[in-house]
């Protein structure tokens, strides 16, 4: 097997239609990769470390990974974090959190690693929930690697519905002791990554019960396997749950406990306390225990943002090295991007992959000053936060897991192998539909935000000065909408205030259809849920309108007019697109005609004509390598066909010109059918 990356298999230099492509630019690439990851300066960091990664073979898969089975998976990444931290204090600032996770994702991949959930969910776990002397005593541990940590809530049977878990940690005043039990099967905890085979500690979420009384799910920091051994602990029951649709380099785990004892302070006291006599002390807020869960629903938006920035960059730059048919008869083949349909299913994705680039960075912005406000007890900010990022983390993740299958569809048959990478980020992507809250659930979340102002707005007015993305739902609406009277190339206020109607007036019919149930008589609880399609589609239109301003913002901000000129495209593109996307919740209360939605779908078109030309400079400006793209087909020099040949060549299939079974069976039945005929 060749000792190289997918990638870097034959480079003949570029391919000369990439390069037409490239020249077309209308805006300097760096200075809009510094826009999208911060500046300049991040930027050249990005390249130095990819670069020091290059340099280093020992950093690289073996062979490609696809080739690899689910035990070679885990042991070559388990031995490629090893490196990642072994070469960290050489190639990044270990200070700064953005340079590791890039780091890592170069040299580990997309499909998990030992340290997933340690890295993104025990740390956050622990800080939000250990209290001071706690974290002392396992933060810097966990930050050495002392121990490798999960975070284990989900059972096989509850995941969503926190209050129904079954594990139960009974406080033993006798002892000072927790008992940690799984009662049924039911109990067993189910999914958490990192569990089946690597961690030896894990976050455990338990109803807590003390003096015969259940308090309902609490944090316990648990040692699972034998530090030297690393065997199970006697009285736990571990294993890996198997294959899944992707992330199968992280063994994703099981677990049970039998009445397992452990020691008063693995209980996370942070928040709520239990006393050596079983006496319990509630937290200032009930949901504080949920923090670490609100961090990873917000970083989550960022993260979709490169998932459907990768496909996007596979599939556009494919797109122009790849002819297919005629436009013009006899005028030869054209680049599958000229036809107007691909350049539809393709390019909104840019614009969706930037939007949430930049809801991410507001969403995590928002987790830490909240944070910070929590720690000085203002509990203020933490419903909205929730709110907010239960909406993004859902809207993203979803039209990421969309968004990436058009880009796969976009690329024909080749975007069905392995070798376009494409697979990999889908399968990759889409588990964040359901991991960390599953999507409907969080828009169901988020319903209930608005519910409360739907109140406030009847009773009123808000009762608290509402947040910056939440004023509007106070306000009224024009007349009729504006989209199409005030044209402007840059300014779509009028559009957004067109999303703000939607949202507003989808939140008061689902509010109006709710009382109307509850007047009849209905029990709220049922009425709610005989609402919640109505509900859903409030929950999602108020995103819409969170991610158009905070989109519309970092426009604003921009400071490079060229790049600045192709972000006003890119929103341009993204608000006409969401027009279509909600046009008959525009039309039905006659707020918009059909010839508004008529003239959105013509700025559609027209931008993306506009577009067209810059569409390779602006996925080179993502800034994605080859290592991290990973795949033939969204190759940065444009050579695919030859790649495709060499990659599968390196297929362990083709180790053998005649399979070694091929004599015993398939083989035999032709040469049986042969001697058959003869007879
Ligand atoms: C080197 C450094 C690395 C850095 C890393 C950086 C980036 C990494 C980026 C991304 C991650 C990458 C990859 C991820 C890969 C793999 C996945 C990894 C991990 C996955 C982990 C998990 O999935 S863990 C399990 C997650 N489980 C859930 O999310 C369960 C979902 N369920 C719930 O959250 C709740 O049960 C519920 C919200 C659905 C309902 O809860 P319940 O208690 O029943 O509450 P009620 O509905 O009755 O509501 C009561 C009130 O509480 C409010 N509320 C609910 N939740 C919260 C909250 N979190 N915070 C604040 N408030 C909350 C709710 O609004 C109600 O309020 P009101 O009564 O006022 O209306
Ligand atoms: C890749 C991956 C990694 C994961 N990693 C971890 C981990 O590290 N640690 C961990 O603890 N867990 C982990 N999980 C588990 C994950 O958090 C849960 O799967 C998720 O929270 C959804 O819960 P569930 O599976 O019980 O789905 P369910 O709650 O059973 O959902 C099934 C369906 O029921 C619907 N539904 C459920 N409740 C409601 C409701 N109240 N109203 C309306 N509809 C409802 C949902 O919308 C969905 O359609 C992981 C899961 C995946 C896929």
């Amino acid at each position: 097997m060749p000792h190289q990356n997918l990638n870097t298999y034959i480079c003949a230099g570029d391919h000369p239609d990439i390069t037409e492509e490239r020249k077309k630019a209308t805006f300097n690439t760096d200075n809009f990769a510094a826009t999208l990851w911060g500046t300049h300066e991040k930027l050249e960091r990005r390249r130095e470390i990819a670069k020091y990664v290059e340099e280093h073979p020992e950093l690289h898969d073996p062979y490609p990974t696809e080739f690899m089975d689910r035990q070679e998976s885990l042991e070559n990444v388990t031995r490629k974090t090893l490196l990642w931290m072994e070469h960290a204090e050489n190639a990044i600032d270990i200070s700064k959190q953005e340079e590791g996770f890039y780091f890592g994702t170069l040299i580990t991949g997309s499909q998990g690693h030992p340290l997933s959930i340690h890295l993104i969910m025990a740390i956050p776990a622990l800080m939000n929930n250990a209290d001071e002397e706690q974290l002392d005593e396992w933060l810097p541990k966990a930050i050495n690697r002392e121990f490798v940590a999960t975070y284990s809530q989900t059972e096989l049977g509850h995941g969503t519905n926190l209050s129904k878990l079954e594990t139960t940690a009974t406080y033993d005043p006798k002892t000072e002791e927790w008992i940690l039990d799984t009662p049924t099967v039911t109990a067993t905890k189910w999914w958490p990554g990192n569990l089946g085979k690597s961690a030896n500690y894990t976050v455990v979420m338990a109803q807590l019960i003390t003096h015969g009384k259940n308090y309902g799910a609490h944090p316990f920091f648990v040692q699972v396997r034998d530090e030297k051994t690393h065997q199970p602990l006697p009285g736990v029951i571990l294993g890996d749950i198997g294959p899944k649709f992707g992330m199968n380099a992280n063994d994703n785990g099981f677990m049970q406990f039998k009445k397992f004892r452990i020691p008063r302070r693995t209980m996370l006291m942070k928040n709520a306390q239990v006393l050596p006599d079983g006496t319990y002390k509630p937290p200032l807020h009930p949901k504080l225990g949920y923090s670490s869960m609100i961090f990873v629903r917000s970083a989550v938006v960022g993260l979709m943002s490169l998932y459907l920035g990768q496909a996007a960059t596979i599939a556009i730059r494919y797109s122009v090295i790849r002819r297919q048919g005629e436009i013009m008869p006899n005028a030869g083949e054209v680049k599958i991007l000229d036809y107007q349909t691909q350049q539809y299913r393709l390019i909104p994705q840019i614009a969706r992959a930037a939007a949430f680039r930049f809801a991410g960075i507001f969403a995590l912005e928002m987790y830490n000053t909240v944070i910070h406000e929590i720690s000085k007890g203002n509990m203020d900010a933490l419903a909205d936060l929730h709110a907010l990022a239960s909406g993004l983390k859902a809207v993203a993740t979803f039209q990421t897991a969309l968004g990436i299958e058009q880009c796969r569809f976009a690329c024909g048959g080749h975007g069905y192998s392995l070798a376009s990478g494409l697979p990999q980020i889908y399968s990759v992507a889409v588990g964040g539909c359901t991991y960390e809250g599953e999507n409907m659930v969080l828009l169901l979340q988020l319903a209930r935000y608005l519910r409360k102002r739907a109140i406030e707005i009847k009773s009123g007015g808000p009762k608290e000065k509402p947040t910056e993305l939440s004023e509007y739902l106070f306000k009224t609406s024009a007349k009729h909408s504006l989209i199409g009277t005030n044209v402007s190339s840059t300014n779509f206020e009028h559009v957004i205030e067109s999303f703000e109607h939607v949202a507003r007036r989808l939140t008061l019919f689902a509010h109006s259809k709710l009382e109307k149930l509850e007047q009849s008589g209905m029990e709220h609880e049922i009425a709610i849920n005989q609402t919640a399609v109505p509900w859903r589609r409030a929950s999602h239109a108020h995103t819409r309108v969170a991610l158009t301003r905070i989109f519309a913002h970092a426009v604003q901000r921009t400071t490079d007019i060229a790049v600045k000129e192709v972000l006003q495209d890119l929103i341009k593109l993204y608000i006409y697109y969401e027009v279509g996307e909600c046009a008959a919740e525009l039309l039905e209360d006659g707020f918009a005609d059909g010839h508004q939605i008529e003239f959105a779908k013509d700025q559609v078109l027209e931008v993306l004509e506009k577009l067209r030309p810059n569409a390779v400079s602006i996925v080179d400006s993502f800034d994605f390598n080859d290592r991290e793209l990973n795949s033939v087909l969204g190759r940065r020099d444009g050579n695919v066909y030859e790649n495709l040949l060499a990659w599968a060549k390196s297929s362990p299939l083709n180790k053998h010109d005649v399979m070694p079974f091929h004599h015993k069976y398939l083989g035999k039945m032709m040469e049986d059918a042969r001697e058959q005929s003869k007879m």
